[in-house]
């Protein structure tokens, strides 16, 4: 995972969380940054960027429902994945007192993750979301705020000029957040060292289904690390005939799991050789190696303008 000449797409401005992601998953990377997540997207599929990061799930606020629908939309591959333990700060400009805070903007994710310690602290402020946590801050920097305060990383304090009101306030200390990175074009799996491997597929009418599906990694000793689902777009609702009832309505989903395999190993290609007679469409999303690393800090360079297609 060397980056010294990866173009990496992030949604956000300097300082987001994203932008230290791609940082630690390629040293030395050049960070592009986005407006949107489907920008970063496009900017890799339009050759602009060579990687983009995608955060898809927090220790603390769960997963990104959004960003599953996205992998799923575009045809991106998951190339590696990176944790990134997040401490956030609340920031305002220079000389604002808590007291006098009115409101508070981040991320979704950061106002989840922080949504006790901001009762605790005795603020009485109204919570509004924004696209990322340092754009919050560069706002906040940009327009002269002074009754509103950012939850953002110490990087987007330095960065925006603000003022850190309070340090940590995330609600657990160990709060961790996962990041992919999507490529063109798909690695080659290996066995030389712990690969994971992330799948999604929608079963197929009958009963056990979803049992079934799972059951040919557990007859493999293949662990599962997730299992997300999220409504099937194209298939909503599905009429089900239970006999003596009527006619039943369920809802329709598409799964995403992770398995702590590689592609290349026999065990993984058998288990889903079995999933595929289970299911009505598969797709491997990739596989990649397992982060096993701890967080090591080295801010890439990001680009100064935001991306924008
Ligand atoms: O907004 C950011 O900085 C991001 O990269 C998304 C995010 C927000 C909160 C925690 C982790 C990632």
């Amino acid at each position: 995972m060397h980056g010294s000449n990866l173009r990496v797409a992030y949604q956000g401005v300097p300082g987001a969380y994203s932008e230290a992601a791609a940082g630690k998953a390629y040293p030395n990377c050049q960070a592009i940054p986005c407006d949107q997540f489907e920008v970063a997207f496009q900017a890799v599929e339009l050759w602009i960027a060579d990687r983009a990061v995608l955060p898809v799930e927090n220790s603390l606020g769960g997963s990104i429902h959004r960003n599953y629908d996205l992998l799923l939309r575009h045809r991106l591959h998951i190339v590696g994945e990176v944790q990134l333990p997040v401490h956030h700060c609340l920031l305002a400009l220079p000389g604002v007192r808590k007291e006098f805070l009115t409101r508070v903007i981040s991320h979704p994710q950061g106002l989840a993750q922080c949504e006790h310690t901001l009762t605790k602290l005795g603020l009485n402020v109204a919570r509004e979301a924004v696209d990322d946590t340092a754009g919050a801050a560069e706002f906040i920097a940009a327009n002269n705020v002074r009754d509103t305060a950012a939850i953002a990383s110490a990087r987007a304090a330095e960065i925006y000029g603000l003022e850190i009101l309070a340090d940590g306030i995330q609600d657990d200390a160990s709060n961790v957040t996962r990041f992919v990175m999507l490529a063109r074009e798909p690695i080659i799996p290996r066995t030389d060292r712990p690969f994971k491997t992330s799948i999604v597929f929608a079963h197929e009418k009958g009963t056990c289904v979803l049992f079934k599906v799972l059951s040919a990694f557990a007859f493999r000793n293949i662990s599962l690390t997730k299992i997300e689902s999220r409504p099937n777009h194209n298939v909503p609702i599905r009429l089900v005939d239970e006999a003596n009832v009527g006619t039943a309505k369920h809802f329709e989903y598409m799964f995403y799991v992770d398995f702590e395999a590689s592609m290349a190993e026999a065990r993984a290609q058998n288990a889903l050789s079995e999933v595929q007679e289970f299911t009505s469409f598969l797709r491997v999303l990739g596989s990649y190696p397992m982060d096993m690393t701890s967080w090591s800090p080295s801010p890439p360079s990001s680009s100064s303008s935001t991306l924008s297609l």
